[in-house]
């Protein structure tokens, strides 16, 4: 369907053979924010790298805007855990948002008056117009995740993925992720955000993936989030579940 940003059908996927995901079937829409769940270890970055054609769907498939994970990589950004970044790397704020335009323009032409347009209105979007010229490991940890999903959308894609993107961030960068995300949303997009955050998803998300190694739920917030399913994905890792309330998972 037109409109399908992401097919998961039957979908198995892992490691030299081994598989980590089992028969995950689920889909996201265009205009949809889905939130993957789910305990350490469940694959949900598994899941992300499948997407992203960075590891083998062995059985099943993935589809992802109506191609091939490999094929769809122009369209499809992916946001990173700030942490996972060498802070000391010699660079600014505004060539790491930059960096979202070549996989548009290619890695051999330099970027255009249009490319630097774009890279600044991201980086307005995302709250930090006045950053940058600074240095991008000079900024808190909730900042240069604003510049990397700021990179992200810098590339225009139709489908986002976030890898846990609220860790250890504080409440003003995290209205700004969010209001960013909504913003691309809203033109149309999709977003998968992994994260381990129950209250967040119920805020921030239309539909929820529950996965350990394979799907538990996969459907609207409320009918996926619940204490039976939860309890049934996560077993016996630590999650503090309040009568009927979820109010946050422990990662
Ligand atoms: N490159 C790899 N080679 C082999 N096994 C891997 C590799 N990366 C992950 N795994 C294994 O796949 C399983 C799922 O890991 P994955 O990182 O996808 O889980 P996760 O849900 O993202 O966990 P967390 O919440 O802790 O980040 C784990 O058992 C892990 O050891």
């Amino acid at each position: 369907m037109a409109d399908l940003a992401l097919r998961l059908a039957h979908a198995t996927a892992g490691y030299d053979g081994t598989p980590v995901l089992q028969d995950v079937t689920g889909q996201v829409r265009a205009g949809e924010t889905v939130a993957l769940i789910g305990p350490n270890g469940a694959g949900k970055s598994t899941l992300i790298k499948a997407v992203l054609g960075l590891v083998p769907v062995t059985a099943g498939t993935i589809t992802v805007l109506g191609r091939a994970p490999a094929a769809a990589r122009r369209d499809v950004a992916y946001v990173p855990q700030a942490d996972t970044l060498d802070p000391q790397f010699p660079i600014s704020v505004a060539q790491v948002v930059l960096m979202g335009r070549y996989r548009r323009t290619g890695w051999l032409r330099r970027p255009g008056r249009t490319d630097r347009r774009i890279a600044a209105d991201a980086l307005d979007l995302v709250g930090l117009a006045d950053r940058a010229r600074v240095r991008f490991g000079a900024l808190s940890g909730g900042q240069r995740q604003r510049v990397l999903l700021a990179r992200a959308i810098a590339q225009q894609p139709r489908l986002l993925l976030l890898d846990e993107p609220f860790n250890g961030v504080d409440v003003v960068s995290q209205d700004a992720l969010l209001a960013a995300i909504g913003a691309l949303i809203r033109q149309g997009a999709a977003a998968v955000i992994s994260t381990h955050d129950l209250a967040l998803a119920h805020l921030a998300c239309d539909a929820a993936c529950l996965l350990n190694r394979h799907v538990h739920g996969f459907g609207p917030v409320r009918e996926v989030l619940t204490p039976a399913l939860l309890r049934a994905a996560y077993g016996s890792q630590a999650l503090d579940l309040r009568g009927d309330r979820v109010i946050v998972a422990r990662p």
